[in-house]
């Protein structure tokens, strides 16, 4: 993926990226003048394909977000809207560019009261944007409980009042937009539940910032995408077989054993050469009749750490999976322990999830040592809390004590040398190195048993075919949102690794058209 830091549309910028982005581009020659004129005319413009002539109130706040209200105010009226601009802020205080727009404005400027909600059609909430820094409070907070209670359709400048733009945090009640219109690049507030839910569609603005001022910032962060991947996607070859498509090997318990055969059919599917399930003897009928591509191998009683060791000697197994239905009761949780250690101890590709990172919940930090070579865990929160318990406590957790997501998927990546991939509607996939993905394809379809297991599989098939970690898990959580989207409602996890190729098949062409 080194040709990631190209991908330009696919960045995301924090709040304080955003502004040094505004101040390069100033430098670069374009006036802030000229962005907030830009920025004002994006917001009108998008307001203006999406709504007919209606009454509308502008609510301005004190800085630069109220400055790009001015500017929507002055082009709605000229547009013929009926347009009443209420102001929360002292003009002194105003940047000159918000100042200058504020003079601009020819009509009567209002205190915010919530009387002005009365005949009024729609609102543009341009009171804070990336300048947020703690929660509402006085007539801010009044207006948008009343926001809130009245559901009058709301247009968001840059990010809804209330979401902190780099988080996707909240700070106090915040009023769902029906749109957003935001500058040059998305925020990571804009992906990032709560945040994301409240945005409703959402515009991204080109506003004049020259896109070579993004070479200046050491951007980590992206919206998922096959963008960022496919060129590293591990297509089959036409002279190639099977075995370059690498060998995946799974392990399996006795109890749960659908959850492996999930991950060893998804890895089947989304292309591994070949594919192990290795399974304790007890069990192992139970997988031999339900499997059939998939190779089903023994593992004795009371022995099945030390056999699995031994299927390790067969180098060909080049990619590793252990923890969907490993089993965690009893004697179960000190086999999965010695299972994954063994898995790491070969330095080969590894993907852990369930109750292999559970297996590790009162010492993380042997799991840590062990992970020596390429590695993937996909905790949810749960799982994620228990192997990171002090994360939430680091001093570089965002100040505002809300849920940080980015940064406690980055720190875990850091603190344990494998790539994080923190689940959920807006899974965060972030490697050692600091870069991180944030995906936003997933539909709530996703959220049923058994999912996690596929994910698993398909990340393992990838690794198996040679992709990098980092990789490897960007691009099957992609896979994994897009299949959602394929089933749609009603989708079970079995679903998913069966609906694969038709996703692939789009993707190749997509992509892979010469
Ligand atoms: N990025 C771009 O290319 C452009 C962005 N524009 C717009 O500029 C805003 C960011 O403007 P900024 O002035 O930095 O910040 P805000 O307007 O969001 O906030 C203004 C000030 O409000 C104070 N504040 C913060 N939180 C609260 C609160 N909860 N209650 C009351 N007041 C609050 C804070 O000042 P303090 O001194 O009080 O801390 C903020 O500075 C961006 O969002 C875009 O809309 C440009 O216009 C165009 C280019
Ligand atoms: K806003």
């Amino acid at each position: 993926m080194a040709h990631m830091h190209k991908q330009y549309p696919q960045l995301l910028l924090t709040a304080s990226e955003m502004g040094m982005a505004d101040k390069s581009a100033v430098v670069a020659g374009v006036p802030v003048m000229d962005l907030m004129a830009a920025a004002g005319k994006a917001v009108a413009d998008a307001v203006l394909e999406r709504w007919s002539t209606c009454s509308v109130l502008v609510l301005c706040g004190p800085g630069n977000n109220g400055g790009d209200g001015f500017v929507v105010a002055k082009l709605l009226q000229a547009a013929g809207w009926s347009v009443r601009l209420a102001f929360m802020g002292s003009v002194e205080k105003l940047s000159p560019e918000a100042a200058c727009f504020f003079h601009a404005w020819q009509g009567e400027v209002e205190e915010y009261s919530v009387d002005l909600l009365e005949q009024t059609d729609l609102v543009i909430d341009a009171m804070f944007g990336a300048g947020l820094t703690r929660s509402l409070e006085g007539k801010a907070r009044d207006m948008v409980d009343a926001l809130i209670e009245r559901e009058i359709p709301i247009c968001a400048v840059d990010v809804p009042s209330g979401i902190d733009g780099t988080t996707g945090a909240v700070l106090g009640k915040v009023a769902p937009a029906e749109l957003t219109v935001t500058f040059f690049r998305k925020k990571p507030g804009h992906l990032l539940f709560p945040g994301r839910g409240l945005c409703g569609e959402l515009v991204v603005a080109d506003i004049g910032i020259p896109v070579t001022v993004l070479d200046e910032l050491n951007l980590q962060t992206w919206e998922n995408s096959p963008e960022l991947w496919y060129r590293d996607y591990p297509w089959p070859r036409l002279d190639g077989h099977k075995f370059h498509r690498g060998h995946a090997l799974v392990f399996g318990g006795e109890n749960i054993t659908g959850a492996s055969r999930l991950t060893a059919r998804s890895a089947m599917r989304i292309g591994a050469g070949l594919v192990t399930l290795a399974a304790p003897i007890k069990a192992w009928a139970v997988y031999a009749t339900a499997l059939t591509g998939v190779m089903v191998a023994k593992l004795e009683q009371s022995q099945e750490a030390e056999d699995f060791e031994e299927l390790l000697l067969d180098t060909r197994h080049n990619a590793i999976a252990v923890g969907p239905g490993a089993g965690l009761a009893g004697f179960e949780s000190i086999r999965t322990r010695k299972i994954v250690l063994a898995a790491l101890i070969t330095g080969r590709a590894t993907v852990l999830d369930a109750d292999a990172l559970s297996a590790f919940a009162n010492d993380p930090q042997t799991l840590f040592d062990a992970i020596n070579g390429p590695c993937v865990m996909t905790p949810h929160e749960g799982e994620f809390a228990r192997l990171f318990p002090k994360i939430n406590k680091s001093p570089e957790i965002n100040n505002n004590l809300a849920d940080d997501k980015l940064t406690r998927a980055r720190l875990a990546a850091k603190q344990s040398g494998a790539v994080v991939v923190l689940k959920g509607a807006d899974t965060v996939i972030a490697s050692p190195d600091g870069r991180a993905i944030i995906n936003s394809n997933a539909p709530a379809d996703l959220a049923t048993g058994g999912s996690g297991d596929v994910l698993a599989g398909f990340i393992l098939g990838l690794l198996a075919q040679g992709m990098s970690p980092f990789d490897a898990a960007a691009a099957a959580v992609w896979m994994h949102g897009e299949v959602g989207n394929e089933v749609g409602a009603g989708l079970i996890a079995e679903d998913l690794p069966e609906h694969l190729p038709k996703v692939l098949a789009v993707f190749k062409r997509q992509y892979l058209s010469p």
